[in-house]
């Protein structure tokens, strides 16, 4: 049985990788984007209509940076927004800058996303913290309205990644890449009927960082 983590345990070893070993934050944050990219390219899914629907986290910054791998691919990608980009992390500002570099269109139509053949869900990840509503809400009903396959990013949005519970509204995803290892509120009922089949990205991060012996 592969190692699973709590929300506190991911949060402890991003913060020891970026500030005690080095690994500056955009690093990991590209290295989970190009994990997700490669799970969605691998996967039979329709790309002809992809829609990213971020928020201003940094589980948002990694959906951004995916919008854009798929963009230079030469797909079909926009980005519905939530939040206020002036608030976003750091990183999620740099991955904002580098989309808008490539031109990459950001909707505010709900509809778009309705219509959209694939979703990829970068709303939420290890930092929900309370109770979802209002726009995130509506975009998270849009998502499940839609016909389209959903890949949700680290955890699909609205559960609790320790617990399994949905805080309110929760996407319900095809496919979940989560980054480092397994979280433990997705291996409960409802984590798994919220995630799909489950892909374990390797960034870089371990739990024994000295040196990482077979995983
Ligand atoms: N740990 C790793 O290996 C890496 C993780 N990455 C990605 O980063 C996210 C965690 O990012 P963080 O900024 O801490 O939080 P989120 O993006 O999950 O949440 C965004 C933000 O939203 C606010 N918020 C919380 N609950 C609500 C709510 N109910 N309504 C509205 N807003 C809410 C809160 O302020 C949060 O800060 C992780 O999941 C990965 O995807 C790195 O990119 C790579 C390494
Ligand atoms: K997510």
């Amino acid at each position: 049985m592969s190692k699973a983590i709590t929300i506190a345990e991911a949060q402890r070893y991003d913060a020891h990788t970026i500030n005690e070993i080095g690994i500056p934050a955009l690093v990991l944050m590209e290295r989970a984007a190009l994990a997700t990219f490669n799970n969605i390219l691998n996967d039979d899914f329709d790309l002809s209509r992809i829609v990213v629907v971020a928020a201003t986290g940094n589980n948002g910054g990694d959906g951004i940076a995916v919008a854009r791998l798929l963009k230079i691919r030469g797909l079909n990608v926009e980005i519905y927004l939530l939040g206020n980009p002036d608030n976003a992390t750091p990183q999620t500002k740099q991955q904002l800058k580098i989309a808008d570099y490539y031109s990459i269109p950001r909707i505010t139509d709900l509809n778009r996303i309705v219509n959209a053949t694939l979703i990829v869900d970068a709303i939420f990840g290890v930092g929900l913290s309370r109770l979802i509503t209002g726009k995130f809400a509506d975009a998270i009903n849009a998502i499940n309205a839609a016909d389209a396959k959903t890949v949700a990013i680290d955890v699909p949005s609205g559960i609790n990644a320790d617990t399994g519970d949905v805080l309110g509204v929760a996407v319900v995803a095809d496919s979940t890449t989560t980054m480092a290892y397994n979280k433990v509120g997705l291996l409960t009922t409802s984590g798994k009927q919220h995630s799909g089949t489950i892909h374990v990205a390797d960034i870089g991060i371990y739990a024994q960082d000295r040196l990482e012996h077979a995983r």
